[in-house]
């Protein structure tokens, strides 16, 4: 396309995310087809997060050009330069080679995952010990080689990336015959799988070994808060878990239309990752799911609340009200860890929030049910 258009020499710019070698397959395409007009690739990878997507656009951490390293490329990469020049400093801007600014993207979302996977792994050892996984954190993030962000634990980390980039990096490595190097970024991703598990093992285990029939209330469905993205979101995985032991949910998200939460509860796993218009409706809608539009409508008359998402909205919910209108006893357990956990026990609930100290109910209660 771009070569039966283009009439001048043009640098061709990867934003996506795509693995390492990418460009040299764009530069033979688009050479093969060039009639004579020189291409240059350049890999610029998007380092933006959901719901902070302006803010990362105007002030980023940095800027990754990678070029070629003959004269042309070098052009290409300061035209490039020139263009972030209007509004980000030129010491923020990086150039590199091709392969590690592609690399440098994979390996990013691969670190940043990882954090999160050691801050989850690290909370099944806090609820085992009696350590408080928020203080393990602060602690081992005041050192400023660790540094303090992204060290917040989770039900499992989500989003339309991190998975798919770190198999990416895992599918590279094994190309290129490093299995141990494959097999060590595998790990990340298996702990976030361990640690959604793990959670509806809690839930399941807290309520007397079954939550069949039980109504749950699951707060939040997006994969974090401020988007509306239930891509890879965590919400899935655990639903489905509960789901499978026949619980009956009621799903409260601020953004996260009824129609997307039915779509994804009711897909297989491997079509969930598609965007969200191209994944196949299933014709039987999931009878044990309903969809509400507020918290309070979602936990009336449930055994248990389970928080998935951490929208602001969740901490500062009346949770006497919610509490009234529950079965008793009356569980909270916490994937976000957004709750006064406190405040919460001297209502009544009993409560279970990711890599806190247990309480007292759960405390004999196995792990894994
Ligand atoms: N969503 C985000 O926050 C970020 C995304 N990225 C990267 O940006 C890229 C796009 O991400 P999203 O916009 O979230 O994905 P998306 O899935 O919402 O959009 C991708 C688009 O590409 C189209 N597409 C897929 N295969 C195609 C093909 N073979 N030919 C033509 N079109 C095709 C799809 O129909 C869709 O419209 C990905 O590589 C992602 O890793 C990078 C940083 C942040
Ligand atoms: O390549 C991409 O698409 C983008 O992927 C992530 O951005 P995003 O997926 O939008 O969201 P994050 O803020 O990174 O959160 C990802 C997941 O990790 C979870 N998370 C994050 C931080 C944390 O401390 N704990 C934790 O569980 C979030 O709840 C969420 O489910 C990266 O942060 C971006 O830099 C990158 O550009």
């Amino acid at each position: 396309m771009i070569a039966d258009v283009s009439k001048s020499d043009k640098i061709v710019v990867e934003k996506s995310t795509v693995p390492v070698k990418t460009a040299e397959a764009i530069e033979k395409i688009l050479t093969h087809n060039s009639k004579g007009i020189n291409f240059q690739i350049l890999s610029n990878p998007e380092f933006l997060a959901e719901g902070t997507a302006i803010q990362d656009l105007f002030n980023p951490d940095r800027v990754l050009i990678g070029g070629r390293e003959t004269p042309e490329g070098q052009k290409a990469i300061q035209a490039l330069k020139d263009v972030y020049a209007h509004w980000v400093p030129a010491e923020r801007i990086i150039c590199t080679n091709l392969w590690s600014a592609e690399l440098s993207k994979l390996a990013a979302n691969a670190f940043l995952a990882q954090r999160i996977s050691s801050v989850n792994a690290m909370s099944a050892l806090c609820e085992a010990t009696g350590a408080d996984v928020s203080e393990v954190s602060h602690a081992i993030g005041k050192d400023t080689r660790i540094g303090p962000k992204f060290l917040n634990a989770s039900v499992g980390f989500g989003g339309s990336c991190f998975q798919k980039d770190i198999l990416n990096l895992v599918y590279i490595c094994e190309c290129n015959g490093l299995s141990e190097v494959a097999n060590y970024w595998k790990q990340v991703v298996q702990v976030n799988e361990y640690q959604k598990n793990r959670f509806v093992n809690r839930v399941v285990s807290s309520m007397f070994n079954t939550v069949s029939g039980k109504k749950i209330a699951i707060l939040g469905f997006a994969f974090k808060k401020d988007t509306g993205d239930t891509r890879e979101t965590p919400a899935i995985g655990v639903c489905q878990g509960l789901l499978g032991d026949k619980a009956i949910l009621s799903i409260y998200d601020p953004q996260v239309p009824q129609e997307l939460i039915q779509r994804d509860l009711s897909m297989h796993k491997s079509e969930l990752d598609k965007p969200p218009h191209l994944r196949p409706v299933n014709a039987v809608a999931i009878e044990q799911v309903t969809c509400v539009g507020d918290a309070y409508e979602a936990a009336k008359g449930a055994h248990g609340i389970c928080i998935l998402t951490e929208w602001d909205e969740f901490k500062t919910l009346d949770y006497k009200k919610i509490y009234n209108n529950m079965n008793k006893p009356a569980f909270v357990f916490d994937g976000r860890n957004v709750v006064d956990i406190e405040k919460l026990r001297q209502i009544g609930f009993i409560v279970y929030s990711i890599g806190k100290p247990l309480d007292a109910w759960l405390k004999d209660m196995p792990a894994v049910a």
